[in-house]
């Protein structure tokens, strides 16, 4: 679609100079002295082309996006399995909520809250050891990007959350209590914390998404990243859990599945259409991108993406 250059850059254009941007999260110390005034998109459509607008080729934190590279390779190692330990359902609390893990005996909602990442971190811990899951994940998508530059593990942004992540050690220990967490907590904690300081930019996360736009498949390499199956299922669980307790606003508002992340990131699926990956690091009162949404919303108004729009009125017109 030639008119998506030309949409993207409108909404860079009318979006940039917005003033109401949301707060930059502050409680990991790097994010901190990001510059809020960044706001980047990029889409991937169905043919490979990619149209850029913004900061799309700067690397930013993906903290909570990482979520669902972890998800990718667990269901990948143990399939069906990995129901056991944590569950498909939203939250309706915060990312970082610890109060239903005591009445739900140490098992996680799902796995895009805090509590559920951390356990899958300790699936892929269990299976490979700290260090060589950080691989597996590094391994997983760096195939997928296309362009060089910026993607890798920021390891002063991972220490600093270790020497503040307080409340993740918190969610950690209280799962291995209940059994749910079969490795040292400082081990999964390891690894977690690495995963969610991966970099790169909006155009290598839309890249990397392409897989999930086309069935499991990366759609330049033609290599099968996850099942047909599997990748239906992440973005059902995006759809349902990616933005926490704003996950149903967001739903309504741009109706693709998304995963976002602190750091104020967002991919979005238009499933055989588009991966869409946008970046504003102020946050709304949910700790997801405000201007991200927005930008999102926007795109979905002009194009006509969201997953419950998906069969034009002409299709079905007799004749
Ligand atoms: N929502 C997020 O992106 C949270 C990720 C962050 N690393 C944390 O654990 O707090």
């Amino acid at each position: 679609m030639a008119e998506l250059g030309r949409i993207v850059t409108e909404i860079v254009e009318e979006l940039r100079p917005a003033v109401e941007r949301g707060r930059v999260a502050d409680y990991i110390p790097p994010l901190a002295r990001v510059d809020p005034q960044k706001f980047g998109i990029a889409v991937i459509d169905a043919s490979g082309a990619a149209h850029l607008a913004g900061d799309a080729e700067e690397a930013f934190s993906i903290q909570s996006l990482s979520k669902v590279f972890g998800l990718t390779l667990a269901l990948n190692l143990e399939g069906s399995e990995i129901w056991r330990r944590v569950r498909q359902e939203p939250s309706g609390s915060a990312f970082n909520s610890i109060v239903q893990l005591e009445s739900e005996q140490g098992i996680p909602r799902n796995p895009f809250i805090n509590a559920g990442a951390i356990v899958i971190a300790d699936i892929l811990v269990s299976r490979w050891g700290r260090y060589a899951a950080r691989q597996a994940l590094l391994d997983l998508v760096s195939p997928l990007v296309g362009t060089p530059g910026g993607l890798g593990i920021d390891e002063d942004m991972a220490m600093q959350e270790r020497e503040t992540g307080f409340r993740n050690a918190a969610l950690a220990n209280y799962m291995r209590t209940f059994g749910n967490l079969h490795n040292p907590v400082d081990d999964t904690l390891d690894l977690y914390f690495h995963q969610c300081a991966l970099t790169m930019s909006c155009r290598q996360l839309a890249e990397i998404g392409g897989f999930l736009m086309n069935g499991g498949t990366d759609p330049r390499s033609g290599r099968v990243v996850t099942s047909v199956s599997n990748a239906r299922t992440i973005m059902a669980l995006m759809m349902m859990c990616g933005h926490y307790d704003g996950s149903g606003a967001f739903a309504i508002r741009v109706g693709l599945p998304g995963k976002s992340g602190v750091g104020g990131g967002i991919l979005a699926i238009a499933p055989g259409l588009a991966s869409i990956a946008v970046w504003s690091p102020g946050l709304n009162a949910q700790g997801n991108s405000l201007l991200g949404t927005l930008a999102l919303e926007r795109l979905v108004q002009k194009t006509g993406w969201s997953v419950f729009n998906a069969f034009p009125l002409s299709v079905q017109k007799p004749g």
